[in-house]
């Protein structure tokens, strides 16, 4: 029996959201630990501070994970709290992300003073949102809908939905509940309207990978359900590159032990999207990962995403 710390140091992003994140694990591990004194460590980052412009423009998802990183590196604490939405998928030595918390709902939601669902809206009605995905899949069933760009935390684009800048918004189901901010969801947009980002809705935590006593100390907290299908789900995007830069959606559910996966990649304007479904035993969640990989690949998503990587580089 490894002993029970004194203290543990949770490092944290400030927004509302992140802390809420953080004091959740923070309270499961108080649960399991009385013992121990389990503190919160918060911080901004630069995709905290950038808010001008769109996520892809300014490097992505990193952003969010690096000066948590730092922390970890310097001592100062001994585990981060992700959204595993926000993880690259290409984590790297020293790192490890050793634990996925049970997911809670996984889908997009539709937040809007005047409408119910995206089908009730007017044509040239404006929905905001920054995600490619969710813009690829929304543009293909309502080419008649606007969309534009929305950056900033929860508060500051509900915000912006309520000056009127957008007659609806687009937001993950989970980070409105979390936040007390449920009533605001008009309605889910069902799976089959706008597959989920890999890993949405689930939390990860983040260590330095040769903390063999934080491994031990965090197992209780793991799912393993979630952890299968976050596996399936960021072995897709892993396989074919992928980042916030490119309209990527994965999403998988288990069903009577076994492991459904669902996976698209979008040309942004909904002109195409490419997609799979794979099933499977739960043990081979990687393989099912790369199996979707490459029927995406064989339907012509290579020819999609080379097209988005070359135009990021010549931008
Ligand atoms: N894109 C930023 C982001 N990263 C994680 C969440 C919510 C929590 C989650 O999806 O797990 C959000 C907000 C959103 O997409 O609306």
């Amino acid at each position: 029996m490894v002993p029970v710390p004194a203290t543990l140091v949770i490092a944290t992003r400030a927004s509302r959201l992140a802390l809420w994140q953080a004091e959740h694990v923070r309270d499961r591990l108080q649960a399991v630990y009385p013992e121990c004194q389990v503190t919160l460590l918060t911080m901004t980052t630069r995709g905290d501070q950038i808010l001008d412009r769109t996520l892809s423009k300014i490097g992505g998802k990193g952003l969010f994970v690096k000066e948590l990183e730092t922390a970890l590196l310097d001592g100062r604490a001994d585990l981060a709290v992700h959204s595993l939405k926000d993880v690259p998928v290409d984590m790297q030595s020293p790192f490890a992300l050793p634990v996925i918390l049970e997911r809670d709902d996984p889908r997009d939601a539709f937040v809007s003073n005047d409408y119910d669902t995206l089908d009730s809206m007017p044509p040239g009605a404006v929905v905001g949102t920054s995600s490619l995905r969710r813009e690829s899949q929304i543009r293909q069933q309502f080419p008649q809908l606007k969309i534009q760009a929305l950056r900033g935390n929860l508060d500051t684009r509900l915000g912006k939905l309520d000056r009127g800048d957008y007659a609806a918004i687009i937001l993950a189901a989970v980070g409105l509940k979390r936040l007390g901010l449920e009533s605001r969801i008009r309605s889910c947009l069902p799976v089959e309207q706008s597959l989920p980002a890999a890993g949405q809705g689930a939390l990860g935590i983040e260590i330095l990978e040769n903390r063999d006593d934080m491994r031990l100390w965090l197992a209780p907290l793991a799912c393993p359900d979630t952890t299968a299908c976050a596996l399936a789900e960021r072995t897709v995007s892993r396989v074919l590159g992928g980042s916030c830069q490119v309209p990527l959606a994965a999403f998988a559910r288990l069903d009577g032990g076994v492991l459904h996966l669902d996976a698209l990649v979008a040309e942004p304007d909904g002109s195409h999207i490419v997609r799979s479904h794979v099933h499977g035993p739960i043990a081979s969640a990687v393989q099912l990962g790369e199996q979707a990989a490459q029927e995406l690949m064989q339907k012509g998503a290579q020819e999609i995403l080379s097209r988005l990587l070359s135009a990021d580089t010549a931008s």
